[in-house]
């Protein structure tokens, strides 16, 4: 696939002098799903302010189907669409009436049938008459991802499209955005979850202090990092592994009370009830057992220190 977006060596310091991003490079194909990962203030609304033409970079570049932002922003600024974090709709105004008026704002010619279209694949044809303070907030939503797709654009940026909703609407959001990935939309969004990043993306981004320290598909990013944890406790200390459960990856506490067994979550078969078998067949008594997944921070912390490791190399 050809890229869509190309961005090289970009950098923004604001004025207050805060670094937001550092020699950011990346590509993103047509018709990909990037999910640009990052804690606060990790220089994530930064990045697509730059690339939609609302935040002059401080160095690099920008290219948005080919058209340089800087040097071409109109061209550039009509192939992408944006949906912000924070919920702006003209509460008396009716849902059609919003997005026809946004789609005369980018001087495109009346088209109620493409808008029909918009509309009837988010949910919201039978609210078009509605006035989009009647919504509730996940349709809010949806109206302003149909304000963002009137101009008919190749890209479209989600700013944390999940933002203080709950689980049921979170969900409907990834179904709205699997439709638009159907309709062959390139798509970036950010997010603080990995999780949601994982549901929706083909690749995920990590940002942090303005640097992008990775970027990897969504498959491979999950494989390594969502590794879970099994601890065993039991019921009488051991000295050692048994020798009949050696080679399986287990880690005797230094108190011979816990037994640690690290597999991947992902995985169809986990080894872990013939694991729990081999143990009572060994004569080995478990009290209790708990496992944990690794969280979004200890991600982080592991990519930090790799991404330190690197530059100390
Ligand atoms: N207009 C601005 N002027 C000065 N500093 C800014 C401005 N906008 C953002 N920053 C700073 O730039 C850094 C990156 O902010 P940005 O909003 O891009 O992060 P983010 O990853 O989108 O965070 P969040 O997840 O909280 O939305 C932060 O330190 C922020 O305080």
């Amino acid at each position: 696939m050809p890229a869509i977006i190309e961005i090289e060596s970009l950098s923004k310091q604001y004025n207050s002098g805060t670094t937001a991003l550092s020699d950011v490079s990346m590509n993103i194909a047509e018709g990909e799903i990037l999910a640009l990962l990052g804690p606060n203030g990790a220089g994530k609304t930064t990045l697509i302010s730059i690339i939609c033409g609302l935040v002059v970079p401080t160095g690099g570049s920008v290219r948005v189907g080919g058209h340089d932002i800087g040097r071409d922003w109109r061209a550039a600024r009509r192939l992408i669409g944006l949906v912000p974090q924070e919920i702006a709709l003209e509460p008396f105004e009716t849902v059609l009436n919003t997005v026809r008026f946004t789609r005369g704002l980018y001087g495109e010619a009346p088209d109620d049938a493409y808008l029909e279209q918009i509309l009837r694949s988010l949910s919201l044809w039978d609210k078009r008459d509605a006035a989009t303070r009647e919504l509730s907030g996940g349709m809010k939503r949806r109206v302003l991802i149909a304000k963002a797709l009137s101009h008919r654009p190749k890209v479209l940026f989600l700013d944390e499209p999940t933002a203080g909703v709950d689980v049921a609407l979170r969900r409907e959001m990834w179904q709205v955005v699997e439709g638009l990935r159907r309709d062959g939309v390139t798509i970036i969004l950010t997010t603080h979850y990995l999780e949601e990043a994982e549901a929706m993306a083909d690749r995920i981004g990590v940002i942090d202090k303005g640097r992008l320290l990775l970027v990897r598909p969504t498959a491979e990013l999950m494989g390594e990092f969502g590794k879970k944890e099994l601890t065993i406790e039991l019921s009488t200390p051991l000295e050692a592994v048994p020798a009949a459960l050696a080679g399986r990856g287990l880690v005797l506490a230094p108190d011979g009370l816990s037994l640690r067994y690290d597999y991947d979550a992902r995985a169809e078969r986990s080894g872990i009830a013939r694991l729990l078998g081999d143990l009572a067949a060994a004569g080995i008594a478990v009290r209790d057992v708990a496992t944990r997944q690794s969280s979004l921070e200890e991600v982080f912390i592991s990519l930090l220190q790799d991404a330190r490791t690197e530059d100390a190399a």
